[in-house]
Order: structure tokens, then sequence, then C-alpha cells
């Protein structure tokens, strides 16, 4: 019997890329080994049988877009993203008529080094989970805080922690209402794990890739393109 399992991905895209700095376009649709940041991010997940649509969630004034030829993919859809991450992952939710088990995965946009086999690891933890869940990397780095004048004010213990990647997926329903309910208490989550553990929920986590880095310096474009050439010279998306 063939495998019904389908999600719906949305892809926060409308970012103003300001940790970048002067740039000739936001980072998403720079080019690196050969291709825009935001098409290496989606190239995993169009691959996929099982992706039923992708919703790309870009700003009002986009004029990036409409000329990357994957905007004329019949699975992508576009729609205008808010003024805050969230935002924009919840104007995309709001596109999809999905029931509320229906799951639906959430990818940043400034994120291309995403493995298929990474993104077939938390599909197949999370198909079954009651909550849903995150790939995250643990952290290996002794961790300071720093008090107000740049000076160690503690370190804090890393047993247990770990940092947050993307793609997160969950039910339509647990995180819709996730969203919507810290949009309209003003609550800033910064990932949709902090919507669902703001409900009561505790996520799943699944062990990602250290190589599957968020684009948000400059020099993070040299380490991203040095590992997709890594990637397409071993071969395609590990
Ligand atoms: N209002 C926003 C802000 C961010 N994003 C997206 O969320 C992802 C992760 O956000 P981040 O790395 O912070 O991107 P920017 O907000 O563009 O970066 P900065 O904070 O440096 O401006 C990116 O794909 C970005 O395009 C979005 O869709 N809508
Ligand atoms: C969602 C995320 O990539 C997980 O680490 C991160 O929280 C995005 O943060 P940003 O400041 O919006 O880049």
């Amino acid at each position: 019997m063939s495998d019904s399992f389908k999600f719906w991905a949305v892809i926060p895209a409308a970012g103003r890329a300001r940790r970048m700095g002067e740039t000739a376009s936001p980072k998403q649709y720079l080019t690196i080994a050969g291709r825009s940041v935001l098409e290496w991010s989606l190239s995993p997940i169009l691959a996929r049988d099982d992706c039923a649509g992708i919703v790309v969630a870009i700003a009002a004034d986009d004029t990036h877009w409409s000329r990357l030829p994957i905007a004329r993919d019949p699975r992508v859809r576009t729609t205008v993203g808010g003024t805050e991450r969230a935002h924009s992952v919840l104007a995309g939710l709001r596109t999809l008529s999905l029931s509320d088990s229906e799951f639906v995965l959430v990818h940043d946009a400034a994120r291309p080094c995403l493995a298929a086999d990474e993104l077939s690891g938390l599909i197949e933890a999370v198909r079954n989970d009651p909550v849903g869940g995150l790939l995250a990397a643990p952290v290996v780095d002794t961790i300071k805080r720093a008090d107000s004048e740049g000076r160690v004010a503690e370190t804090v213990s890393r047993e247990s922690l770990w940092r947050a990647l993307t793609p997160q997926m969950f039910r339509f329903g647990t995180l819709y209402r996730a969203l919507t309910a810290a949009q309209q208490q003003g609550v800033a989550v910064t990932d949709e794990a902090q919507a669902v553990e703001r409900s009561g929920l505790r996520p799943r986590i699944v062990a990602g890739r250290t190589d599957n880095l968020k684009i948000t310096l400059p020099e993070d474009l040299i380490r991203a393109e040095r590992i997709l050439q890594e990637m397409q010279s071993s071969g395609g998306r590990r």
C-alpha cells in the first residue's frame, strides 16, 4: 500500500537581511555555487514526493522572486510576509486549507545547505509524533553570558543545550494556534518550536547537521558556498 503521508512547506523569505550589511540583494537572493540561496533552500524539499506544495512568504516589495526559474514551478506559490519571521510563517499558514492533523514543515530561506538525509531524518522522526519537532545541533562550545560591560557574567552549563535549526515540522492546528496566540500576546517567538512550547507542548529534538547553517553574516556566504560545492562534488545533497 502506498504511503499517503504528505506535508506542506512554508518558507519564510521576507527578511531584510540587515546583519549582512550592504549587499546587491537580500541574502536569500544572493548567488552561491551557481544558484540563489533561496533555490538551494527549496531544492531538497521540492525533490520529495511527499511534499504537497510550498508557500514562500516574500516581502511586499520583493522584485527578485519573479525572476527565479523556481517561481514557475506549479508546486510553489507565494504570499506576502510580515514584519517578523513568525508573522511571515503565519501568513504562509493562512494560505493553506489543511485539517488540524496535517503536517506543515517550516524552513528558513536562508538555510541553503539542508541535506536530503537530514530532512528525511526529521520527517521520519516526527511524522508519527503527537507534537512535532525540529532539527537541532548540540552545543559543543562553552557558553558565556556577558555583562553590560562586555565581560563574562557567568558560564552557562551547556549540558542538554541544543541550537535550533530548520526545518521544523508540526501539525497545522498546533502550529497555527500557537503562532496566533504568540502574535495576539505580542510575544516575538524566534522559531516555531518556541510558539509550540508556549502552548505547553514539548517538541521532539532531532539531531541535524552542523553544516545546516543560516546565512546571517557576510562570512556565512563563503562557508555555505564551500559546503554546497562539497555536496555537489560528492554526488549531490547527501
Ligand atoms: N520579517 C521576516 C524576517 C525574516 N524572515 C525570514 O526568516 C529567515 C530567518 O531570518 P533571518 O536570518 O533573521 O533573516 P533576516 O530577518 O532577513 O536577517 P536580519 O535579522 O539580519 O535582518 C530568513 O529566511 C528571512 O528571510 C521572514 O520571512 N520575515
Ligand atoms: C528559526 C531559526 O533559524 C532557528 O535557529 C532562528 O531562530 C531564526 O532567527 P532569525 O533571527 O529570524 O534569523
